[in-house]
Order: C-alpha cells, then sequence, then structure tokens
C-alpha cells in the first residue's frame, strides 16, 4: 500500500500521474513543459477539479523534478516523499536486453543509457529523469517500463531488415518498434469494448501523438509496427520524417554541405514531418485551420502513409475486427479518423458521422453495418505503468 508517481519523460517535457495503488485512484496529474528553453510551464490537476500552473524555465529534468515534488508537498497532495513507496518510469528502447519492465539497477541504467542510439530523442531524456528521482525518492521501488516490450511478439520475417543478416547478429541492428506500453492498453480495452476475447481478435491500433506509430495487434501480440530501429520510422510525425529512402541521407549530406551524420538525422527527426512539409506548425490543430496549401498538403501525406499501413496490416493479419484509435490526434482529430477510417469503405468499414464527432471519450464510432468496428480509446500509459510497478514491486 502506498503512492506511485509514474513518469513520462519526453527530450522537453515531463509528464506523471500520481496514483494510489493498489486502488488506482489518481490522486493528481501534470506537466512539466519546455523543459530547456526560456519559457517553461508546469501545470498540475488534483483533488476535485482543482488546478495549479506556474510559469518559469526549467533547465533540465533535475529542476523538473525538484519542483514537481515541492509542488505536491506544498499543495498537500502529499504530507511527506515517503508517501511515494513506487516510481516507474517510461523507457522508450529496451533493445534485446527487455522483454518486460524491471526492477531498476545500476546494470539496468547503464544499459538504458548505452541504448541511447536506438532512442536518441527519449532514452536520454528517460535516464535523466531516472537520476533524479533517484537522487530525491531514494527509497522508493523504480521500475523502468519499455516501449518496446510489447512489440517483442514480433515474428523474424517482420522485425529483421533486408540487410546483411551479420549486422542483427553483431550489432543488432533491426526493428524495435515503440508506444508498446500504449497499444497493449489499448488492444486489452478495444477487447474489453467488443466483449470478445483479446486472444481472438485482429486489431489495427492507431497511436497518433506528436510520435505517432501504428501496430497489427493479432490474438493479442503485436506482430507488425510502423517504427524501426528507432522511433524515427514508420508514418509522417510531428517534426519527424517516418520513413524515407536511406539513399537521401548521404545525398542530402552532400547537397546541404553536412559532415556530421548526426546532424542529418537530427533534421529528420526534428525538422521533418508536419512542420517541415507544411513551414507551419507540427502541430495538426495549427494546421486545420489553415487554408495553406502546404498546411493542408501536410495532412494529406499524413494520413495517406497512415492508410497505407493499416492496410498492409490488414492484409498481414488477414482481416481485421477493429481499427482503434488513440493519441492526441487519435483522440481529438475528427476528420483524421475518418478520413482513414473511411479509406476501407471498400471493405464495408463505414465510421457514423455523429458517433464520431466526439473527443477524449472511450467509444465506438463505426456504423452498425460496419463489417469492423472503429474504436476511440484514450491511452493511459501511465496506469500501466503503476500497474507494473505495483506487480514488481511484490
Ligand atoms: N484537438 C486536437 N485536434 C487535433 N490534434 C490535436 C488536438 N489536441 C492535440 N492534438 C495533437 O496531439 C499531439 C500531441 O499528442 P500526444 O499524444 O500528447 O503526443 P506526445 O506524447 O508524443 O507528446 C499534438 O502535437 C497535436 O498535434
Ligand atoms: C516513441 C515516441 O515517439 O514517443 P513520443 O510519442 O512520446 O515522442
Ligand atoms: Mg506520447
Amino acid at each position: 500500500m502506498g503512492k506511485t508517481i509514474a513518469v513520462n519523460a519526453g527530450s522537453s517535457s515531463l509528464k506523471f500521474q500520481l496514483f494510489d495503488m493498489p486502488s488506482e485512484r489518481v490522486i493528481a496529474k501534470g506537466l512539466v513543459d519546455r523543459i530547456g528553453l526560456a519559457e517553461g510551464s508546469f501545470t498540475i490537476s488534483y483533488g476535485d477539479g482543482q488546478h495549479f500552473k506556474l510559469e518559469q524555465p526549467f533547465k533540465d529534468h533535475t529542476v523538473a523534478i525538484n519542483v514537481l515534488l515541492k509542488e505536491l508537498t506544498g499543495l498537500k497532495i502529499i504530507e511527506s516523499f515517503d508517501e511515494i513507496t513506487g516510481v516507474g518510469h517510461r523507457v522508450v528502447a529496451g533493445g534485446e536486453y527487455f522483454k518486460d519492465s524491471v526492477v531498476i539497477d545500476d546494470d539496468v541504467l547503464a544499459k538504458i543509457d548505452e541504448l541511447a542510439e536506438y532512442a536518441p530523442l527519449h532514452n536520454p531524456a528517460n535516464a535523466t529523469g531516472i537520476r533524479a528521482f533517484r537522487k530525491v525518492l531514494p527509497n522508493a521501488k523504480a521500475v523502468a517500463v519499455f516501449d518496446t516490450s510489447f512489440h517483442t511478439t514480433m515474428p523474424e520475417e517482420n522485425y529483421l531488415y533486408s540487410i546483411p543478416y551479420e549486422y542483427y547478429e553483431k550489432f543488432g541492428a533491426r526493428r524495435y518498434g515503440a508506444h508498446g506500453t500504449s497499444h497493449r492498453y489499448v488492444s486489452a480495452k478495444a477487447a474489453d469494448i467488443l466483449g470478445k476475447p483479446l486472444s481472438e481478435l485482429k486489431l489495427v491500433t492507431l497511436h497518433l501523438g506528436a510520435g505517432a506509430s501504428i501496430a497489427a495487434v493479432k490474438n493479442g501480440e503485436s506482430i507488425d509496427t510502423s517504427m524501426g530501429f528507432t522511433p524515427l520510422a514508420g508514418i509522417t510525425m510531428a517534426t519527424r520524417s517516418g520513413d524515407i529512402d536511406p539513399s537521401l541521407v548521404t545525398f542530402l549530406q552532400q547537397k546541404l554541405g553536412i559532415t556530421n551524420p548526426e546532424a542529418m538525422i537530427d533534421i529528420l527527426n526534428k525538422k521533418s514531418g508536419l512542420q517541415g512539409i507544411s513551414g507551419i506548425s507540427s502541430d495538426m490543430r495549427d494546421l486545420e485551420n489553415n487554408e495553406d496549401h502546404r498546411a493542408q498538403l501536410a495532412i494529406d501525406i499524413f494520413v495517406n502513409r497512415i492508410i497505407k499501413y493499416v492496410g498492409s496490416y490488414i492484409a498481414e493479419m488477414g482481416g481485421v475486427d477493429a481499427l482503434v484509435f488513440t493519441a492526441g490526434i487519435g483522440e481529438n482529430d475528427v476528420n483524421v479518423r475518418s478520413r482513414v477510417a473511411n479509406a476501407f469503405n471498400y471493405m464495408g468499414i463505414k465510421v457514423d458521422a455523429d458517433k464520431n464527432n466526439v473527443r477524449d471519450k472511450e467509444t465506438v464510432i463505426s456504423t452498425d453495418d460496419s463489417t469492423a468496428k472503429v474504436l476511440l480509446v484514450p491511452t493511459d500509459e501511465e496506469l500501466m505503468i503503476a500497474r507494473d510497478v505495483e506487480r514488481l514491486a511484490k
């Protein structure tokens, strides 16, 4: 019995939820945004709809965590740090080391550091978060929950690239995927909504946030997913290119006079995607209300890449029982959901326009006669993380 904090450290943000366990009651949740920039903000909601907001710069994750814990006691959300007995950390890349969540020790932390190249925007931030919490809460049980774990069931033919086999054996060069905790959560919820065992379902889960990925979940297992060796691959994202011809990397390096290959990968990670195509914004909300041709083109490309993956996963599984939309865009964007799902009208999948006119709510949005269900399931990675802390603390 105690309180568990689930931490989702991004490259420039820190999301968290504080749970009372094992009841799973959410005591507080919030976000530290724009870490490392001149203007940062910290918001927290707790109690019966109470809100707190602080605007100040956050130099790094350690500062963010210190402020977070100070405010939790200051606002009397907790009396003392000792009440927090568990800390669960989202870690994006677990490589081939981690098929499940683990209690964090020095060896685990060293491996998370070692895997920085497998998720350059995420693992270093995740490791910083782990170290900062260790300092402040040295007695709490710390657990790492990996985005890649859920995808370790992929068959060889889907996780291997068509490159010399020895590169996989020697260097671990393969597809690992990401967002697994979210794909796992929404798959289980989808089975509940459909009233059928997960072990008998063919699902395509669409995690469409700033980072975005699609998974083919067959009989409860991930059999394929759009992200690759790193979270740069797959569909178009907020600032990431998704799939491109790898020859473009060296071609553009030469054209742009870039000698450091990491600088080129940085462009593909941070200056591409919706931002790169539109030249306006990486945020779908800004693009939808903008009539500029390139804003609309960015959305068209985003939708087109999603449709290609969904179609290929339906073919790969030999059918589909449900398409499941989640994350920032998937939970809120009525247009993207209807454009993607209605692309499969030819096989009898249909979205009901009225039912689809919702945001952020667990619901069925397909017509009664649709040949597969279309679902909206808000994700909850933090709850899954807290549950794993509880499981491993025993
Ligand atoms: N009302 C909305 N309509 C369309 N897109 C939205 C809306 N609200 C949020 N989003 C999109 O969701 C994204 C953030 O999703 P989120 O799942 O929080 O991503 P991440 O965890 O990768 O930061 C934003 O970049 C924005 O494009
Ligand atoms: C893996 C990944 O892309 O995560 P996020 O969507 O949180 O950036
Ligand atoms: Mg996310």
